[in-house]
């Protein structure tokens, strides 16, 4: 089976320089000046492989397993654009996010616009910059269809990236998207030098918040502490190498942040406030992230915003 990777970000193209070691890849972007130079501004540092073609042209991908490493809040009009060319197809979403428009994961969108594709998720703790320079790291591969999952996680496994699968693609997509929320909010507190003991309470309130919504949607209680929940959660927010992270300590410590950079916790927070109001489900720390993100709420009133809250059970 042929793979092709779609969005030439941070992360497409270090997929694609790990996939590059076991055999031809194609990484499609829509802005590949960069190209003949042997290396992606995006991911600075990381010489890019013999075997790794890259291309500007859509009508160039025919692999039958496509990844797709665009950010969740653009994934929308792609598909709406490219369905017909990707349907039937193995799809494979590596995007964190929930999309505004929709108020869904990646995965059902892919499956709406192309129904006829074999739709999987492929998402946990791994920083571009560590795949794209061989360091060791673990994932996990969802796939509705347990077949398709063993295959898919055979064909994306590497000698340095190692899948796990599993076959509740909404728990695993949840996981990956919900965490940044959290990554943010971490940052805000390290950011307004509220403390270590201040992040640990919101990484151990987060994943319940994370916990709640996802087996309200669906998820299964046990997958979110795996790698794509707790693993990735646990990550994102110990590393200044995640942008949430980054763009919450910015928020918290009233630094300016570079626009433009891909935080996709931000409007997945609003995503999750929307649908937490709709199902009738408390999420405090994501209801505070979209605020801030939004402006609505100023740091300075932060820390009431979830400490004047009832107290209550464990
Ligand atoms: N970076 C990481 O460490 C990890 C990222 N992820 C996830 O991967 C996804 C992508 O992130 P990442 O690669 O880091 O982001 P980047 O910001 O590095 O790259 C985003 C890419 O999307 C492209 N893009 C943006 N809008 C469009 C569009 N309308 N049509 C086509 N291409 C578009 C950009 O193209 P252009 O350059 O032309 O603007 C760019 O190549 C996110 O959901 C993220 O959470 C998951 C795990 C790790
Ligand atoms: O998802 C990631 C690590 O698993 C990357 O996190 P950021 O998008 O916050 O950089």
């Amino acid at each position: 089976m042929s793979v092709a990777i779609i969005g030439a970000g941070a992360f497409g193209t270090a997929l694609a320089v790990s996939l590059a070691s076991k055999g031809p890849v194609t990484l499609w972007g829509r802005d590949i000046e960069w190209a003949g130079l042997g290396e992606n501004p995006r991911l600075p540092g990381v010489a890019l492989p013999s075997a790794l073609r890259i291309t500007d042209r859509l009508e160039e991908i025919e692999a039958e397993t496509v990844l797709l490493a665009l950010p969740a809040q653009v994934l929308g009009g792609f598909l709406a654009e490219h369905d017909k060319r990707f349907d039937g197809r193995n799809l494979v979403s590596c995007a964190k996010g929930i999309d505004l428009a929709t108020l869904t994961g990646p995965a059902t969108m892919i499956g709406t616009a192309c129904p006829q594709a074999t739709v999987a998720v492929l998402t946990g703790p791994s920083f571009a910059a560590d795949i794209a320079r061989g360091l060791p790291t673990a994932l996990t591969l969802a796939c509705a269809d347990a077949g398709a999952a063993e295959a898919l996680q055979r064909q994306l496994s590497t000698a340095t990236l190692r899948l796990y699968r599993t076959t509740d693609v909404i728990g695993a997509e949840l996981g990956g998207a919900l965490k940044n929320i959290i990554a943010i909010a971490a940052g805000a507190a390290i950011g307004a030098g509220y403390g270590d003991s201040a992040r640990a309470s919101v990484i151990t309130r987060g994943f319940a918040e994370m916990l709640r919504l996802a087996t309200a949607l669906g998820a299964r209680p046990e997958t979110l502490p795996g790698l794509s929940g707790l693993g990735d959660l646990v990550l994102t927010c110990t590393s200044e190498q995640s942008r949430n992270f980054r763009y919450g300590l910015a928020l918290g410590s009233h630094q300016p942040f570079a626009a433009g950079t891909t935080v996709e916790g931000a409007a997945t927070a609003r995503a999750v406030t929307a649908l937490a109001e709709r199902l009738g489900i408390e999420m405090p720390i994501s209801n505070l992230v979209a605020g801030l993100a939004q402006g609505r709420i100023g740091m300075e009133h932060a820390l009431d915003f979830l400490l004047n809250r009832p107290l209550k059970e464990e």
